[in-house]
Order: C-alpha cells, then sequence, then structure tokens
C-alpha cells in the first residue's frame, strides 16, 4: 500500500463538502474578475471625456458600478458558501476523529495517542478552517482579475500588457525565494505544539503525585522544556516569516507597480509608441492587480499551516483500527490461556518474548518480576488494548481476536491504578461499570467498595461532580470507586494492579476488603510488587525480560530458590517461608 499524499489527504478530508466548496471558488473568481470593470469605466470614462464624448460615460459609470455590485454581491456569497460549508466539515471531521478514536486499540491513548487526538481535534480542525472558507477563494481572487485584464489590456496595448503583468512573475520568484524556508519552520512548529500537548496530558496526569511530594520533577522539566522549545520555535518562525513578509509587501506594493507602469509608459508615449490616453487604463488596472495576488500570498502561510492541520488529521484517520473479527462469538467459558506471546511497542525491541501459560477459571494469577519486564503489557493482550505481534491470547479456548469486542470489554474488569475518571456525577462515573445498574445497584456497589459514606458526606452526594483527575475524592476513594465500579460490571476476569491495593495506608483495609469480594470466584490476574501479599494465589509467573522465567505457587518457588526465592529474601530478610 503505498502512503497517501498529502493532495489525496486533503482531498479525501473535504469530500463531504467539496460541491460547495467548487461553487464557491466559481463565484469568487466571477466576482474578481467583475472587479475589472470599475477600474476599466474610469479609464473609458476618461477617454470619452478627453475626446469630448461625454455622453456615453453614462454607460460607462453603469458598467462600473454593476462590477462594484457584482463583486460585492458575488464575493460575499461566495465567502458565505464556504463558511458554512467550514462548518458544516469541522462538525463532521470531528465525529470521524471520535469515531475512528473509539476504533483504534485502546493502548494507542497510552502512548503519544491522547496528545494527538486532542491536536487533531482541536487545532487541527480549527486550522483546517483556512484551506476550507479562505484558500480555494484567494487563488480564485488572485486568477480572476489578471485574467480579465489581460483580456481588457491586451485589447489596449499588448506591449504594455506585458510590462505591467511581468512584475508578477517577478514577485512570485522574489516571493518564493523568501518564504522557502518557512515549511520547514511550520514543520518544526507543528512538532513542537504536539511535543507541548503531551507534556501537558502527561504533567497533568501526574499532578497529584506530583504535589504530594512536594516536587516539580521530571515531568514538569519535561513540559517546561516543550514550552521553552515551543516559544524558540515561534520566534524562529515570526522572524523568517516577518521577512518574506516585508519582501512581498515591497515588490507589489501599488507604489512599485506605479513605478514601473508609470516609468515605461511615458517611456513609450515619448517614444511616439502609445497613445497617453491608453497610458490611463495600465495606472488605473495596474495598480488594482496586486491585491488578490497579496491575498494569496498572506494567505500561503495560513495555508500551509492549515494543509499541515490537514496531513496531521489525516495521519490520525490512519492510525489502523484494532482489526474486527468477521463472525464475533461470545465465550463460553473464562479461563485464560497466553500461548507463545510476542509482542513489541512500535518498532522498538519486543517487550514479550513467546509467553505461554494458562490460568484456570476461578483462579487467581500473580505476576511478578522486575519494573519493565512486561508484567502490564501482558495484561494489557487480553482486553486487546494491543494485539500480540505473534502468539494467541485466548479466554475460554477463543482467541480474544475472535471475540466480539465490546463483549470482550464487559467481561474484564480492569482496576489499574490509572484508570481515570471522567468528568461527571460518581453516580455515572461507577455506571460505567453497567450503563444499566438501577441507582439501588449503584449504591450496593458502592456500599460493598466501603465508599457509600464517603459520598454521602459529599455535598451532592451521588451527585457530586468529580473531574477526570479526582478532584474532590482522596487516593483511597477514587480507588474505591474504581473497585465499585469493577464490582457493578460483575466481570468474570479481573485484571489487577496490586499497587492500588496499598497506595492509601489509612483505607489499606477498607481496599483489601473490597477488592476481596472484587475477585472472589473469578479469573483474576494481579501485577504484584510485594510479593507477601500473593502468597495464596494458584500461580506465580516470574516475568524477566519478557520471558516466563519460573512459574509455580508460593511454596514450590520457594523451594526451587531461583529468581523469585531470592526476590523474598530481598524483601523479607533470610526467612525461607512467610
Ligand atoms: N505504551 C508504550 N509504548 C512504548 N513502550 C512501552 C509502552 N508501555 C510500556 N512500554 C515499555 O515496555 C516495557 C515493559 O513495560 P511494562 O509496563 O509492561 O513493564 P512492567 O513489568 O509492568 O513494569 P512496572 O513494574 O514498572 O510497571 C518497558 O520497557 C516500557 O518502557
Amino acid at each position: 500500500m503505498t502512503a497517501p499524499t498529502a493532495a489525496t489527504r486533503i482531498g479525501d478530508l473535504t469530500r463531504p463538502v467539496r460541491g460547495r466548496l467548487w461553487a464557491g471558488t466559481a463565484l469568487a473568481f466571477i466576482a474578481s474578475a467583475a472587479g475589472l470593470l470599475p477600474y476599466a469605466a474610469i479609464a473609458e470614462i476618461a477617454a470619452l471625456l478627453l475626446d469630448g464624448n461625454g455622453s456615453q460615460a453614462w454607460a460607462w459609470a453603469f458598467i462600473g458600478a454593476a462590477g462594484v455590485a457584482v463583486r460585492l454581491g458575488l464575493g460575499v456569497t461566495a465567502a458565505l458558501i464556504t463558511h458554512y460549508a467550514d462548518a458544516d466539515l469541522q462538525r463532521h471531521l470531528r465525529l470521524r476523529l471520535a469515531r475512528h478514536a473509539a476504533s483504534v486499540p485502546l493502548g494507542w491513548f497510552g502512548g503519544r495517542g491522547s496528545g494527538e487526538l486532542k491536536k487533531a481535534v482541536d487545532d487541527d480542525v480549527e486550522d483546517m478552517h483556512h484551506l476550507v472558507a479562505h484558500a480555494s477563494l484567494d487563488i480564485a481572487g488572485a486568477l480572476g482579475l489578471p485574467l480579465a485584464a489581460i483580456a481588457y489590456l491586451a485589447a489596449v496595448d499588448w506591449r504594455m500588457t506585458l510590462v505591467t503583468l511581468a512584475l508578477l512573475p517577478i514577485a512570485t520568484y522574489t516571493i518564493q525565494r523568501a518564504h522557502r524556508t518557512l515549511p520547514d519552520r511550520m514543520a518544526e512548529l507543528t512538532a513542537a505544539q504536539l511535543r507541548i500537548n503531551n507534556a501537558v496530558i502527561e504533567y497533568v496526569d501526574g499532578i497529584q503525585v506530583v504535589k504530594a511530594y512536594g516536587r516539580r520533577g521530571r515531568r514538569y522539566r519535561r513540559f517546561a522544556e516543550a514550552v521553552d522549545d515551543f516559544g524558540d520555535t515561534l520566534a524562529r518562525w515570526t522572524a523568517e516569516a516577518g521577512r518574506a513578509m516585508f519582501a512581498s509587501l515591497a515588490i507589489l506594493s501599488p507604489a512599485a507597480v506605479l513605478l514601473v507602469v508609470a516609468g515605461t509608459g511615458t517611456g513609450m508615449i515619448a517614444a511616439g509608441w502609445l497613445a497617453p490616453v491608453d497610458l490611463l487604463p495600465f495606472l488605473l488596472v495596474g495598480v488594482g492587480l496586486p491585491a488578490p495576488y497579496m491575498t494569496l500570498l498572506q494567505s500561503t502561510q495560513l495555508l500551509r499551516k492549515a494543509q499541515n492541520a490537514a496531513a496531521h488529521v489525516g495521519q490520525v484517520l490512519a492510525v489502523p483500527p484494532l482489526p474486527a473479527p468477521a463472525a464475533a462469538r461470545t465465550p463460553q467459558a473464562f479461563d485464560l490461556a497466553f500461548e507463545d506471546v510476542s509482542f513489541a511497542y512500535d518498532d522498538d525491541a519486543p517487550v514479550l518474548r513467546g509467553v505461554s501459560a494458562r490460568c484456570p477459571a476461578g483462579s487467581t494469577t500473580a505476576l511478578v518480576g522486575p519494573s519493565g519486564s512486561g508484567k502490564t503489557t501482558l495484561v494489557r493482550l487480553i482486553p486487546r488494548f494491543f494485539d500480540p505481534d505473534a502468539g494467541t491470547v485466548r479466554i475460554g479456548g477463543t482467541d480474544v481476536r475472535d471475540l466480539d469486542p465490546a463483549t470482550l470489554l464487559r467481561s474484564v474488569a480492569i482496576v489499574f491504578q490509572d484508570v481515570t475518571l471522567i468528568r461527571d456525577t460518581i453516580r455515572e462515573n461507577l455506571r460505567l461499570g453497567d450503563p444499566d445498574a438501577s441507582d439501588a445497584d449503584v449504591e450496593a456497589a458502592a456500599r460493598a467498595a466501603h465508599l457509600h459514606e464517603a459520598i454521602l458526606a459529599l455535598p451532592d452526594g451521588y451527585d457530586t461532580v468529580v473531574e477526570a483527575h479526582g478532584g474532590a475524592l482522596s487516593g483511597g476513594q477514587r480507588q474505591r470507586l474504581t473497585i465499585a465500579r469493577a464490582l457493578l460490571q460483575d466481570a468474570p476476569i479481573v485484571l489487577l494492579d496490586e499497587a492500588t491495593a496499598h497506595i492509601d495506608p489509612e483505607n489499606e483495609a477498607a481496599v483489601r476488603a473490597s477488592l476481596a469480594r472484587l475477585t472472589e470466584g473469578r479469573t483474576v490476574i494481579v501485577i504484584a510488587h510485594r510479593l507477601h501479599t500473593i502468597t495464596e494465589a494458584d500461580q506465580i509467573l516470574v516475568l524477566d525480560s519478557g520471558r516466563v522465567a519460573e512459574s509455580g505457587t508460593h511454596e514450590r518457588l520457594l523451594a526451587a530458590d531461583g529468581a523469585y526465592a531470592r526476590a523474598w529474601r530481598s524483601q523479607h530478610g533470610t526467612e525461607t517461608d512467610r
């Protein structure tokens, strides 16, 4: 498959409003061409008056006035058409991006994805305004008047026509030279903007932790660096764009045009090649010619920005959706199996290398291993945050890729530390676990998660609005809210980050009790950091560099005296048993 070019991407994105864009462009072309009429009328009236034929001047006065009316009327209509088209396209693209976001792998949002999506939906769609609402009108405007002028002026004197129009290619060349580095600067600016978006999300995500430790830390530094970097890039862009604009303004100013046309024209009159009255159209029309061209030039920067924005929207829309099964199946049982599973993020080194394991229905499997050994990644493959590059993950014997995606997500409750809330009431946040749950069900889940009393103590109880990052809720309350949500989901498979259970020591007992309710009788995979919490697990998988280094029960692993036993001893002194 060949990569789509920028032009095909823009063509694809603007397809829904293409007809209206063409209509607006055609009207803008006619409006621009009609802009010649007032200038031509003045020149003709002057010629008639000089010839003593003043009585015919009225007809030209009427033509000139009609030209002004057509130019204004069609110009405004064209702009209205494209602006309405832009409003519709913005809505269409935002919905299309949102629909696409729903189809891409969930894991994409954990990497650069959130920042990319935010930029596409917020900034890029808005930046495309110029492309849709103005660019084609500007181009039509810059063509209509010169073409009409060529036809009119050539009828007066072709040599002077060439002189008058010669400025345009000279100006184009000069200006293009001045603009040639701008696309690179623009690409830098876009990249810097993306870095800020990602750094903002990362910083805001971590703000609780940052505040809790009273330190600004690495995330803040990355955020500050991104802001500085953006400032420097913007300054470079502004300097170069300013120089380019100055060159354009100087060469296309009415004074420059007047100088060339009047100078050459006077010479030609002196040489007897041109009648003095015939210089008038060139002076009048020549001075009016650069105006639409200037608009076009001034719009090139915005156009480039809009093209970059469109290209980025195209890239986000090109993120491959998670393949959906042709004939979706429903899991009949809830045991889990990993068969020779390998996985790498993007083009990085493999994070999982040939992992095989079985987790019987209703059993608890603990994943342990050094940081970065792939525990979280392995767990993410179950609800298809990503699909493995090789091997298979099965639920009840069925490849998860063959399961109906919605059923799969409903069957798996995820209780991780980084599960965020949505900006809505506590009740609706809980109801995410089961959209059909009654208020009584919601309250029962909150009670089971030891959260009910705390919710009632809030100003609006269950109707208190929480922010995406918790807002009024304490860390422990947020944890219990995610647990209550998972309880409501009543999923047969529970994926748990053990860190969730002990981050808030005050509430540890309550959190533990609610977790016990959540995991009872389910197939559970728990990512464990403190080994004493998982000694009862039915099996423990020890991951090391993406491989299963050891597996077995706590006792068997201690007896085997391998990596697990060493980790146990380092956490619990020299005891050999719990
Ligand atoms: N979204 C991602 N994009 C790229 N690389 C990632 C992503 N998530 C994790 N990684 C990398 O994959 C490797 C395994 O990470 P993973 O989070 O699975 O390990 P872990 O064993 O759960 O670690 P920890 O105990 O620190 O949470 C790490 O090198 C990590 O940097």
